[in-house]
């Protein structure tokens, strides 16, 4: 039976709730207001994953502390408003590995959606194996709406899990699909009418998992994967000075200011 080695209680933005009977470890990120993902945050996760992968964890469910509000709202638009290059770099190159371990994780993996997930709030879920949505959130990667590029691993999970024909169409209108919207594109495999019902429903997947051989499985999913795999060992170097300077040009930063405005608006702060 698996036990815990790590200490899960030195991580800030995650909480890590273990079941040592099963193996599987819940994930609840709760870094407030929105779980915007920040360099801190990243680095955060890619150490659990290690964590989890050195515990020989069963099965991983991610999820939110924000029920019902917000699973994550994507890169933290403050952040990224004029950064400095070397944290510009820092951050890409923090959201490609992490991005990177989450897909080819050796335990299964899922996303209970319990809130939106917009652009870079839909990397978690897209890098899962499975993905479990409640009613009344949106999802999508409308990146194209703020003047991004997708890097080519970013459309390539989004491919792998509509199909091309879906992602194309998704990706180019830049498209936030309601949850029911989403489950009949496949962007989630099912839908729950609560937190506790996806929660179960992501334990039996993950249960499901169990009856096949963990090292076979593994060569089964990295084969499958393959596409994407590529995708993201592809000329690393290269994707990730485009990133940076995407991120550092006058239109993004432009259109960084104009969200946070808008946002403060809403606030009316
Ligand atoms: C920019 C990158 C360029 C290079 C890229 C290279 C490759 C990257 C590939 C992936 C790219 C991804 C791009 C992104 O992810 S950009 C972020 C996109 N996200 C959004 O547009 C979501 C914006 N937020 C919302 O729509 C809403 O906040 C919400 C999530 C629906 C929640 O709504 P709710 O009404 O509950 O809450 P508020 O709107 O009042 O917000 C509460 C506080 O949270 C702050 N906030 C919200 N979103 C972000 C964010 N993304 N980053 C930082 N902070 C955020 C908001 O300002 C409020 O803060 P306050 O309490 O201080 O006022």
């Amino acid at each position: 039976m698996p036990y815990v080695c790590a200490d899960y209680s030195k991580y800030k933005f995650v909480n890590v709730c273990w079941n040592s009977e099963n193996g599987i470890a819940t994930v609840t990120l709760k870094r407030p207001p929105v779980n915007s993902l920040t360099a801190e945050f990243l680095r955060e996760l890619s150490s659990l994953l290690l964590d989890l992968e050195k515990d020989e964890t069963q099965g991983l469910i991610f999820t939110s502390e924000f029920d019902e509000k917000v699973f994550s709202a994507g890169l933290d638009f403050k952040e990224l408003y004029r950064p400095s290059i070397d944290h510009a770099k820092e951050f890409m190159s923090l959201l490609h590995s992490f991005s990177f371990r989450l897909s080819c994780t050796a335990y299964p993996t899922v996303a209970v959606i319990n809130g939106h997930a917009p652009a870079g709030g839909c990397i978690i879920p897209l890098c899962c194996e499975y993905r479990i949505g409640l009613n009344n959130f949106n999802i999508g990667l409308n990146e194209l709406k703020f003047g991004i590029l997708l890097p080519d691993w970013l459309s390539s999970l989004m491919i792998h899990t509509i199909g091309s024909r879906n992602a194309e169409q998704a990706i180019l209108s830049g498209t936030l699909f309601s949850s029911e919207h989403a489950l009949r594109i496949g962007l989630v495999d099912e839908i729950a009418p609560t937190k506790e019902v996806a929660l179960e429903k992501a334990t039996a997947f993950l249960n499901k998992a169990k009856i096949v051989n963990r090292s076979l499985r593994l060569d089964a999913k990295l084969h499958l994967r393959r596409p994407i795999l590529q995708e993201f060992q592809k000329d690393i170097e290269n994707e990730l000075a485009k990133n940076v300077s995407l991120l550092m040009s006058d239109k993004v930063q432009q259109s960084l200011d104009a969200h946070i405005k808008i946002l403060k608006e809403k606030r009316g702060n």
